[in-house]
């Protein structure tokens, strides 16, 4: 299991992270979103021990990060940094002989659908790619991306939801961010959504989709015919009993499960902050 507890992060007087707490097991795809500057890419960058929190512990399996948690991470940043000059395969052998490695460089360019060429010739979605096979050279247990998708076309972010799903299935823990909530949605188990350094929710997404599940009912009273939506199923149940004891009659119930956009922005347009 992967736990974040209470961490914290200043860049001078600044307070980009004031309290984040989740946790991932194994098997798990966990998507963090949030606005910019609200504090996912720090968060990230403390996972893959990039930078050192000011507060708060992270914790691999039970124990506290040390460089030699590198090898069981597999960190792909918010930007590609690539080497144009060389060819895909060159790229990757020549990371797999910096992490000391036997990587089946064929099966990941295969897996990917990537060609071998030259790095420089690559459209943008095939060097994100690229970059995502340098992280799982070393097959890691840990898989932490920055904005996996960003900026990618529709097929190409699919492709990359999936392969992070299938990761998952394998076993591996993962935590990414991203800004577009569909794939989000497609992939994770559960979401942190961030607001200026703070958590506005931490838990499985299927819960927080519930949670903001709506119930349109419509039911006749008195000969007139009236609509209600209602937020629970008690709520519901209530309300049923009721409109049966004045004489009325439900007439159809509809379940209204709205998009993770659509919980995203009522959540973050709150201003309390729910622990
Ligand atoms: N090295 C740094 N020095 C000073 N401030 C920083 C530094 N890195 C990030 N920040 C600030 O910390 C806040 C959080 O930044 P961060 O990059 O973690 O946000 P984010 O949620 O990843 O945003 P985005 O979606 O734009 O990538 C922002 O206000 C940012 O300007």
């Amino acid at each position: 299991m992967l736990e974040v507890r209470n961490l914290f992060k200043r860049y001078g007087s600044f307070e980009a992270v004031k309290g984040i707490s989740f946790s991932v097991r194994r098997g798990e795809v966990l998507g963090l979103i949030g606005e910019n500057g609200a504090g996912k890419s720090t968060t990230l960058k403390i996972l893959a021990g990039l930078i050192r929190p000011d507060g708060g512990e992270v914790r691999y399996f039970g124990k506290d990060f040390d460089e030699e948690m590198k090898r069981i991470i597999g960190y792909l940043p918010e930007i590609d940094a690539l080497y144009d000059n060389m060819t895909v395969s060159e790229y990757l052998n020549l990371f797999a002989d910096i992490y000391d490695v036997r990587a089946d460089i064929d099966g990941l360019l295969e897996r990917l659908n990537l060609p071998d060429k030259y790095i420089s010739d690559l459209s943008k979605g095939m060097r994100r790619k690229v970059s995502i096979a340098r992280t799982l050279l070393h097959d890691p247990e840990v898989l932490v991306y920055d904005e996996p998708t960003g900026g990618l076309d529709p097929t190409t972010s699919l492709s990359i939801a999936e392969l992070l799903r299938e990761l998952a299935e394998r076993g591996k823990i993962i935590v990414f961010s991203a800004h577009n909530m569909y794939y989000v949605e497609r992939i994770a188990d559960k979401v942190v959504v961030m607001k200026g350094g703070k958590a506005l929710y931490f838990g499985s997404l299927e819960e927080l989709i519930g949670q903001n599940t709506i119930y349109k009912v419509e039911y006749t009273i008195d000969g007139r015919k009236e609509s209600v939506k209602l937020f629970e199923v008690e709520e519901l149940l209530d309300f049923a009993e009721k409109v049966r004891k004045q004489g009325g009659k439900i007439i159809e119930i509809e379940r209204e499960v709205p998009r993770l956009e659509n919980v995203y922005f009522s959540l973050i347009g709150r201003k309390e902050i729910k622990a």
